[in-house]
Parts: structure tokens; sequence; C-alpha cells
């Protein structure tokens, strides 16, 4: 018994007669009842306060106010049986009973035996004095209670600190055997930092009974540590001053505690907004909302909570979004959905949404938790990288993939309704001088501008594409169209009306082909490639024109195609060879010079002419190694004809604009001559005009590097192209060469008669020699005589010549100068051989 903690009772009061008259704070209810009984009467209210008590209760107890807490009526070792056992008990079952110790005021210990009933929300506590069989009985009670008690409970000698008594409970949570404990002092179980605390708390301890508590860090025998909820109240053992202490052990509880609050942390300091919502018969209430939520719609805290989620969402009720969420609402699984909310601002956003149940006890739904992800940079992105995808960069217009995939609609819907359907392909004409020219800036606006034009004159239903470069296609289903007629009259002409552009109007054509669905085609791919076909029968038609197309044109495609791939083996089969047609001057009748001319003779196509081959040679880029050869072996015959003693004349190459914007072409030009010998004042290189219309400036300077080699430049087709004064003066050329097709029309064409007349004085005024092409009657050449023209080349005096047969002609005794107008022809030897003329070409510029 002597391990027993010993309540400090003090009987004396203990059988005095209660006084009679009337508890304070009662109703009239208890006052009749208990009023005047002598034992203790009091009740107690939810929170722990008394609310009524007997005059028995106040005259040993008190004095006692109105709302005092019930602890102060209790001894320390009771209060936590009352707090787990008793009132929990007295709640749940209506009545408890049974031995507790009261304290006095004054300290003194009343132990009773007390009922406690649970009525209209208040416990009432009755007490009855135990006799001494009783107290005895109670002690042992007590020793169960202590011993017996789930928490660790010990009692320590206020002034040595040992422990004096200890429960089962500690023995098991500490790991210290009863043995140990009993030599240890309550410091051994402090580890070294909270030893100070623990003096300071040992030298504020409280008056005898009063109660302390708080949390500590107790050490376990195995070194490691526990949180525990202490408390602590004065006691009398054995005549000694020591505390009962209650050691809860709240390590769980604290990191229950701690994970809670990181996982409050954690839903605060989310990005994504996340909202617990209650679930409702009236819909989902909004009972939190974290930071992320509330700045997701631009609300404040408190203008979100209570709200419903539906509302604050604004999705229009009856919308397919608003059924999904309801439905997702009602699932007792977890669903993502992706919904439109309207920011507060009234924007639409994109986010997806995770709703998580949260199941109540009876598997009924309870909570709501909600995740959105705010995806609206996501999905405007996608929309943007679409668009990117499917349409061009510069003019917004759909582009060759979003062509190809509204074709392939229109196909299967005109299949279907059996409609026609028309692809106009639209190319600009000659667009590539305006780059060059203008510069490529001002080339994409006039690109916007007509892209802008052409969207004008599309309805709806139609498309309008573009498929790169200056291509644009437009997509007609016949059934929403005006008369075919026109709409291309339209086309053309919002093509070509002028353009002002950084202060300049630029006006440029188109050429169009047209293929028919499903006449031409009855696959997209197809019917593009026959529109392609057909535009580009109108750009080899002349340009600015419509063609429709027609099955024939396949021939010329596949013409084309022979003429590519045949010419690519042409060098190597060594199947062309040069001609020389030569130049006359015009005063003297000498032979001054030839022209070096290509020839090709296929052993299966037979002689094919420069026009049909040089086009696809510049193409694909073929004119340069055949250039190269052309000024190679031009440079070696030339040299061969003076080692052959005949006298040295100057031969003329053409120089196509691809071989010209060569950067080995300085180099190769260098090589041709030195490979040869050929001195370069024998050598002549001929430009087309447009070709040096373009880059003036690095035309300029290729001309001059040319120059300084030696050689001799001529301009050709001059007239045909768009020369700057300001330009020609600044090409350091010898001739100008007038195109045929003026020779041709000067004697019939007063206006070209005057153009030839301007040529050749503007020539003369910057410094050239001016030479006419395709002479070919005698009054042709009297004319050009009469107004100064320089030199002359044509069928007039020679066709072109192969090599054998011009180191003939050239061999015979030169003819005297033609000395008067009307001279049937100057008095040259005819040619030994005279290849039959060749077909009159529209003119390609290349090595011809
Ligand atoms: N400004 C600009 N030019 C472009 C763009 N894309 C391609 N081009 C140029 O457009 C020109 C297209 O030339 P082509 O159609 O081959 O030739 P063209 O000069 O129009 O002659 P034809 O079509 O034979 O009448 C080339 O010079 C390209 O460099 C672009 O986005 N902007």
């Amino acid at each position: 018994m002597d391990t027993l903690p010993q309540p400090a009772y003090s009987r004396a009061p203990a059988r005095r007669r209660p006084q009679r008259g009337s508890s304070r704070q009662s109703g009239p209810a208890f006052d009749q009842l208990f009023g005047s009984s002598p034992y203790f009467a009091f009740a107690i209210d939810e929170a722990g306060k008394l609310t009524a008590f007997n005059q028995h209760t106040a005259a040993v107890l008190g004095p006692l106010a109105p709302h005092t807490p019930a602890s102060k009526l209790y001894a320390a070792w009771v209060l936590p049986m009352l707090q787990n056992e008793a009132l929990p008990a007295a709640r749940m079952r209506g009545y408890w009973r049974g031995e507790v110790e009261l304290v006095a005021q004054d300290g003194g210990s009343h132990p009773v035996t007390q009922t406690i009933e649970w009525r209209d929300h208040t416990f009432l506590c009755l007490g009855y004095p135990l006799d001494d069989y009783d107290v005895y009985e109670s002690r042992l009670r007590f020793k169960y209670l202590f011993e017996a008690h789930p928490h660790p409970m010990w009692v320590y000698d206020l002034e040595t600190l040992r422990f004096l008594v200890v429960n089962a409970a500690a023995v098991a949570q500490y790991g210290h055997t009863e043995a140990e404990f009993l030599q240890m002092t309550i410091r051994d179980i402090r580890p070294p930092e909270q030893q100070e605390r623990l003096t300071r708390n040992l030298a504020a301890a409280p008056a005898k009974g009063a109660e302390q508590s708080g949390i500590w860090t107790h050490m376990r025998r195995d070194g490691s540590r526990m949180q525990v909820d202490v408390s602590s109240h004065s006691v009398t053992l054995s005549g000694r001053p020591a505390r009962l202490v209650f050691a809860h052990d709240i390590t769980e509880r604290e990191q229950l505690k701690l994970a809670l609050q990181l996982r409050s942390r954690a839903l605060e300091a989310s990005i994504n907004a996340i909202a617990i919502t209650t679930h409702t018969s009236e819909g989902e209430l909004i009972e939190y909302a974290n930071p992320a939520f509330v700045r997701l719609f631009d609300h404040t805290p408190k203008s979100v909570l209570g709200r419903r989620l539906e509302t604050l969402l604004d999705l229009p009720p009856h919308d397919e979004q608003y059924q999904a969420l309801q439905a997702a609402m009602q699932s007792h699984h977890e669903e993502t959905l992706m919904l439109r909310p309207r920011h507060r601002d009234g924007a639409l956003l994109w986010t997806q949404l995770h709703v998580a149940p949260v199941l109540a006890g009876d598997n009924a739904i309870g909570h709501h938790v909600c995740v959105l992800t705010d995806m609206t940079a996501i999905m405007e992105y996608q929309e943007q990288l679409e668009h990117q995808a499917n349409h061009d960069a510069l003019t917004g217009l759909p582009n060759r993939v979003l062509l190809k995939d509204r074709m392939a609609q229109a196909v299967t819907f005109s299949q279907r309704f059996k409609h026609s359907l028309w692809l106009v392909y639209i190319d600009l004409d000659n667009f590539k001088l305006i780059n060059d020219h203008l510069g490529h800036q001002l080339g994409d606006q006039l690109l916007c501008a007509i892209a802008n034009r052409l969207r004008a004159c599309a309805n709806d239903g139609d498309t309008v594409a573009r498929l790169g470069g200056d291509e644009f296609v437009l997509l007609l289903p016949i059934a929403n169209q005006r008369p075919m007629a026109s709409i291309l009259q339209l086309v053309q002409e919002a093509v070509a009306a002028p353009v002002a552009v950084e202060q300049q109007v630029l006006t440029v054509t188109c050429s169009i082909g047209i293929s028919v669905f499903p006449a031409d085609g009855v696959d997209p791919e197809q019917l593009l490639r026959h529109a392609d076909i057909a535009m580009y029968r109108a750009k080899e038609a002349g340009r600015n024109q419509v063609q429709f197309f027609e099955e024939n044109m396949h021939a010329r495609v596949a013409e084309r195609a022979l003429i590519e791939s045949e010419l690519r083996h042409a060098l190597a089969r060594d199947q062309l060879s040069l001609v020389y047609q030569p130049k006359v001057d015009l005063h003297s009748g000498a032979v001054t010079g030839m022209e070096a001319l290509i020839r090709w003779q296929h052993p299966g196509l037979g002689a094919v002419s420069p026009a049909r081959f040089i086009g696809v040679a510049e193409e694909t880029g073929l004119i340069v190694a055949i250039g190269r050869w052309v000024l190679r072996t031009a440079c070696a015959q030339n040299k061969a004809w003076q080692q052959a003693g005949l006298p040295p004349l100057r031969v003329a190459v053409n120089l196509s604009a691809r071989q010209f914007r060569d950067r080995v072409l300085l180099s190769e030009v260098r090589a041709a001559l030195e490979d040869s010998g050929l001195d370069a004042r024998y050598l002549e290189l001929e430009l087309t005009e447009s070709l040096m219309m373009h880059n003036v400036e690095e035309v300029v300077t290729v001309i001059e590097s040319l120059k300084q080699l030696g050689v001799a430049l001529s301009i050709d087709d001059f007239g045909t192209g768009y020369s700057s004064l300001a330009y020609l003066k600044q090409f350091p050329v010898d001739y100008l060469k007038i195109d045929q097709s003026f020779t041709r029309e000067m004697l019939t064409e007063p206006k070209v008669a005057a153009i030839v007349r301007s040529v050749i004085a503007l020539g003369h005024i910057l410094g050239f020699k001016v030479i006419a092409e395709g002479v070919e009657t005698g009054e042709e050449l009297h004319y050009l005589r009469l107004h100064q023209c320089d030199e002359m080349q044509g069928y007039y005096y020679s066709r072109p010549l192969t090599a054998e047969a011009f180191a003939a002609f050239i061999s015979r005794p030169a003819p005297a100068a033609p000395a008067s107008a009307g001279a049937a022809r100057p008095a040259a030897p005819a040619p030994a051989h005279t290849p039959a003329p060749p077909p009159r070409p529209a003119r390609r510029h290349g090595p011809t």
C-alpha cells in the first residue's frame, strides 16, 4: 500500500451536517430537490462550468462562485478519470457512478461516492461521503486505476525529484523497469536541452494541489524521444510533498499535426487551384479554396466560400459541360473533365477539372476535392501551333497542308452530291523581278495585299490558300459560285490592280491554270498537279493568261521530263557540239568575230533545238556544267584556229543568269583561258539585259573583275528587258546587241525603227559599239548601216557554221566592204557549208 499515491484526505468536515439553505445559481427544481440535501449536489454544464450547487457543497467546499470550473472541485487524480471516463459515460448512458475525491478550497479532501446524471445538457452530480471501509476500498480502486491506467503515471518527490511510484504504462512506454525508475529522478527522462526549462518549471511550481501542464520531450531508455503532454498535480505521499504526473504520449498526434500542417501548406502553396466542396442537395458549396483557386478567377477568399461551385465556374446551364460536371459530382469515382469556366473579367478559360469524391461513413458522398489546372496558356499555344501548321505565316492564308485537307473534304462532298469543283492555280508573273529590284520586304507587302484581295474575291465555302512563294490557289466548289468567267476576271483584276507600298505603286499580273473535278482528276493530288500544268502552260504562252487543263498538256510535261533525263547524260555521251555564227563589221565587211551557239544531237530525238532544252537546263541547274563546257570548248576552238594560222578573232559565249551568279565564274573563265592558252581579248561574254539589272552593285563588281581579265563584254537582247540608264552607264561593257525581234520588225514598224535608232545612238553616247542580230535581208543591213550600227550578225551573211566550215569560211579571201544602200549582201564568199537553219525559237538565254 505504501506505493500507492495517498490522496491527502482531510476528513475533518466529512460528516458535518449540511446547513439548510438554498443553493446559488440553481433553478427552482434544483433547489427544491437538493437545496437542503446533506450531501454534495451540484450541476455542471457542457463547458465544464458549475451552474448550480446546493448549500452543503458551498458550505464544505466553498465559497463558490457561479461558472467556477468544475475541475476546481476535484483532486488532480480524478480529473483524467472524469475527462476520459466519467463524463463521456454519463453522456452516453445517462449515468455514471464512482468514487472520487472532492477538494475544498482550504485544501481539505473529501472522498465521496459520486453519481453523475446527464439531463438537459447538464451533468447533475451527487456525492455521498465515504466511511472508512469505503476509503480503504477507494484506495484499492485508486491503486487499480493508477496501475491499470493506459497512460504513463508516476509520483515524484518534489525535493529529491526521485520517482516514488510509476505505473505499468510508464514502464512499458519508457523502457525502464520499475526498479530502474525508482533509482532515477525526473531529470533522467529529459534530454539535455530541456533541463533548464525543467529547472525553471520546478522553481515556479505552483502551490499545493495546483495543476501544471505542458508539452515536453521525454527520452526512452533506448535514447529515442517522444512528445508528451504532461499534467501534474501536487500531492502528499507518505507525508512528503510530491507531484502526481500524467504523461500522455502525443508523438503520433504531433506527427499527425505536423503532417496535417504540411498538407495544409501544400494545399496553400499549390499552383493548381484546389477547392473542397460540401456535397448538398443544392449543389457543391465551396468549403475551402486555396490561394491559386482564388487567383485563377480573381475572386477574394471571402467571396468564394459558401458559393456553389457550378455558379462560380459560370458554366452555361443546360450546356454539355454543365451536365458533365453534374454527372461527375454524382459519381462515386474520380473524374476528369475539360471545362471552359469564365474568369471574373468575362474571359473564357481552359481548365482541366479533376474531381475526387470523399465518402462519408454511410458511403454517401460528403465532400469533393476539386483540382482545377489552368490549361489556357497550353491550349492557346496548341491552337497557335495548329494555326501555324495549317496557315501561311506571311499572309495568314491556309497553307498547302490545310488546302489538301479542304480539297479532300470538297472532293468527297462533290462526289456525293455530283457537283463540280474548280481548282484555280495562280502564279504571279515575274515576281522575282520585284523582289530583286525593290527588295524582299516590299515583295512581302505585295504578296499580303494580293492575298487580301483574293480573299475578298472568295465566297463562303471557297478556300484561298498560299502554296508558297508567289503561288496561290482558289478552291471553288461549284455549288456556291457565280459564273466562273466572272470569278476569273475578278481574280485577274484583283491581282493586276495597282498596289501602293511605301510610296511606290506596283502592278503585277498572274498566270492562271485551272483543273476541274471530276473531269481533270478525281483526287486532290491529281487536280493540283493538273492545275499546275495548266498554269505552266499559261506562263509558256506569254503569261497574264488563263489556261484550262487539257489532256495533251501531259504530252508536254512528259516531253519535258524526257528532255531533262536525257540532258543529264548529253555531256558525258558527247552529244553536244558548238556552231559559230560570224559577226561582220558593217562598214568594212570584215569578220570581227563569231558567236558560239550550242547544238544537241540526240540519237533518238535527233537534233534537239536549244529552245527545247536550254530552259530545262536552267531550271534543273544543268546549265552550269553545260555553260562551263561551252566556255572551255569555244576558247579551245578559237585557240586552235589561231594556231592553225587563221586570223585571230573574238569568240562570243553566252552566259546564263545562273552561271553569272555562280561564285566560281571568274575562276572558271580564267581557267578556260589559261587551259586553252587563248588571249583574253579574243573572248567575249554575252550577258542578258535583265540579268544585269538585278542587284546592280554585285553585277558591276563581277563585270569589272571580268574586264580586268581582259575579256570583252556585251549586253545581249538589248531592249527586251528593263534597262535603267542610270545603271547602264555604270557597266564597263563593249557592245549593245539589238535583239533580233527588233531587227525583224524595224522596217515595217516605225516605232520599232525608232527604238533601233535610239539604241544605236544611246550605245554610242555611252561609248559602246552596237551590233544587230537576226539580219536576214539587204534592206535590213542597209537600214542599220545608214543609222551607224557598227556590226551585224545573221543569215544574210552566214548561218551558224560547224568549226570546220567556219575555218574554211574564214580562210577565203576577205570580201570588199558593201558599198551602197540596197546592196544585195556584203561581198563575202558564200559559206562552204551552211547547216540547216534552226527554228526561230522564243529566245531563252543561255549558251545557245
Ligand atoms: N518577297 C517574297 N518573295 C518570295 C517569297 N517566297 C518566295 N519568294 C520569291 O518569289 C519568287 C518566285 O519566283 P518564280 O515564280 O519562280 O518566278 P517569277 O519571277 O515569278 O517568274 P514566273 O513565275 O516564271 O513568271 C522567287 O524569287 C522567290 O525567291 C516570300 O515569302 N516573299
